[in-house]
């Protein structure tokens, strides 16, 4: 496996400024040429130039070590159970299931900061740890700055597929679903080979952005095999999910992708999901040639199979990793799951 990983460095500060200047239009072309060659070659790349301010990731990551810094039992003060079907909150090592086996990591649940009486499954309240009150403000500023950073690199996707700028903020994205976690991956040893801090899988929805601390773990299943992902100071790791594979007909392929942490430290990461609204139906966009075939999937799944909204797709995918919350947010069947 590679050591430094030949994954590309997108700055992508051509889309997040207002960028009116001249040769704004220009700059931005450009970012979307190599935004889309990242996307047909591995789904994976680096952005720089992502405007998100170095103090607020600074408060976030000494937040976080906080908390899991805390005695177990002072975490499981908000654990998931007491989250509900809204998914929030604390599991322990071992609490998922990425890939059918129990992961080597611990972790927090976050998403939209909503009415606790939310009816849909997977909205509602966060849980917040008391002993670390500045938690709650670094993560709820996170990830509105992340929300802005999701849209910025969707502006850059829509150019690279020919599509007016804001397609996708218009559509898809206008009321956008983010989740937002924060593991922490304890060091080895791990007890068998076969285990994994997360194990092989690809994310569900359209872009993940994903900070990480100084230590590597993460590997991608590109074309030429399985490479290392290491962090890159100042940079967010993006990849593209299942609903931007499914929008391009399997042209932009949502990639493989697992963590083993073996560095002797404790690893903190930080994924943000940047996902289609719940109700939105995800159809090939009409825009791009119908495609046959294509390579088969890690789980054997065909994407277009599935039809639904991406609210059935993603609430079957969290059942099948926490089996023990399927019951609490599963909603009658509705016939889309099997897809899954
Ligand atoms: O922790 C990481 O580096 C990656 C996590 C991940 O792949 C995920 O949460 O989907
Ligand atoms: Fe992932």
């Amino acid at each position: 496996m590679n050591a430094a990983g030949p994954l590309p460095v997108i700055d992508v500060a051509a889309l997040t400024g207002s960028g009116t200047g001249p040769g704004a239009g220009r700059e931005r072309a450009e970012v979307a040429r190599r935004i889309e060659a990242a996307c047909l070659d591995s789904g994976f790349f680096y952005i720089s130039g992502h405007g998100v301010p170095e103090a607020l990731i600074a408060e976030l990551r000494d937040a976080a070590a906080r908390f899991f810094r805390l005695p177990e039992e002072h975490r499981s003060r908000i654990s998931m159970e007491r989250g509900g079907r809204a998914w929030r909150g604390y599991f322990p090592v071992g609490g998922e299931l990425t890939s059918g086996r129990p992961d080597l990591k611990e972790g927090v649940y976050f998403g939209a900061e909503l009415d606790a009486d939310d009816p849909r499954p997977l909205h509602g309240r966060n849980l917040f740890p008391e002993e670390v009150p500045e938690l709650r403000p670094a993560v709820l500023t996170y990830m509105d700055a992340l929300t802005h950073v999701g849209q910025a690199v969707m502006r850059g996707v829509a150019l690279s597929l020919g599509l007016d700028e804001d397609y996708f903020a218009a559509g898809y994205t206008a009321t956008p679903t983010t989740l937002f976690r924060i593991f922490h991956y304890p060091p080895p040893p791990y007890a068998e080979p076969d285990e994994w801090g997360v194990g092989e899988h690809t994310d569900y929805g359209l872009l993940t952005l994903l900070l990480q601390d100084d230590n590597p773990g993460l590997q991608v299943h590109t074309a030429r095999g399985w490479i290392e992902a290491p962090p890159i100071p100042g940079t967010l790791v993006c990849n593209i999910g299942d609903m931007l594979d499914k929008l391009t007909g399997g042209l932009y392929r949502s990639t493989p992708h697992r963590v083993r942490n073996c560095t002797g430290r404790g690893r903190l990461s930080f994924p943000f999901f940047f996902d289609p609204g719940w109700d939105c139906e995800v159809p090939p966009l009409p825009s791009l040639p119908a495609r046959e075939g294509g390579r088969a999937r890690w789980d054997g799944l065909d994407l277009r199979a599935f039809s639904g909204t991406y609210g059935d797709y993603l609430t079957a995918k969290v059942a099948k990793v926490f089996p023990g919350l399927g019951g609490q947010v599963l909603p009658p069947a509705r016939g889309a799951r099997e897809n899954v």
